[in-house]
């Protein structure tokens, strides 16, 4: 049998003398979307970074595609998209300037794909403007833009409804929806509940003692 994407083996996390969770297991496999819930402080956001390699576990591993996760970390571009809690958008930089290097991170785009993600997202005539001079939700929506610019088949998402109004979270679901028919993967924390859940729609809830996917 084929490895999962990605998959989560006896995984502890402790933060400040504090253990989050201990012995969590998880997969992810094509089609799939894993919405990861529980209260504040449970340790959702920090599941999400042992996820993307962005901090090492106390204990256990991560694998992406059978292999641990360090060993790899020149394909986690490739295969993974991370879009955290802040947009982590330049103030200064134009929401065109911004993707232009948020993209070349993983593959260059042009500046018609740039633009048409813009317009995806309902930017069309901020292209050029300082973020800094966007709503919250405008910000967002910058950010998500990525969401139409890169390939990597596995998103991480943590909390990427914040700010939206009604329109952009429906466009924002239905969006990671097609992604999963596609075959590609989400990971998302949201205190939202998701009007639309793809077929591989699971949550694992956090702050209940070990973890594991139900
Ligand atoms: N940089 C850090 N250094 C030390 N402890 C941290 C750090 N970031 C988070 N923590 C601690 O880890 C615990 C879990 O935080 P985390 O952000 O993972 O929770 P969360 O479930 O995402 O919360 P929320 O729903 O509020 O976003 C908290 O007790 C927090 O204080």
């Amino acid at each position: 049998m084929s490895s999962p994407f990605l998959e989560a083996v006896a995984l502890s996390c402790e933060r400040d003398w504090r253990l989050l969770f201990e012995g969590l297991e998880l997969n992810l496999s094509p089609g799939d979307m894993l919405q990861i819930a529980g209260p504040n402080g449970s340790g959702k956001t920090s599941l999400l970074r042992l996820l993307c390699g962005l901090m090492p576990p106390t204990s256990g591993e991560v694998r992406l595609k059978g292999r641990t996760l360090h060993s790899q970390r020149g394909d986690l571009a490739r295969n993974l998209l991370w879009i955290g809690h802040a947009a982590g958008i330049k103030g200064l930089l134009s929401p065109e300037e911004n993707l232009a290097w948020l993209a070349a991170l993983h593959q260059a785009a042009s500046r018609e794909a740039i633009w048409s993600a813009l317009a995806a997202v309902g930017l069309r005539g901020f292209e050029d403007v300082p973020c800094h001079t966007l709503s919250a939700g405008q910000q967002r929506r910058v950010a998500l833009a990525r969401l139409y610019l890169n390939p990597a088949p596995l998103w991480v998402l943590d909390e990427p409804f914040t700010a939206l109004d009604r329109q952009g979270v429906a466009q924002l679901e239905a969006h990671l929806a097609d992604h999963c028919h596609a075959g590609g993967m989400v990971v998302l924390t949201t205190h939202h509940s998701l009007g639309l859940r793809p077929e591989g729609y699971r949550v694992l809830e956090l702050g209940c003692g070990r973890g594991g996917q139900g």
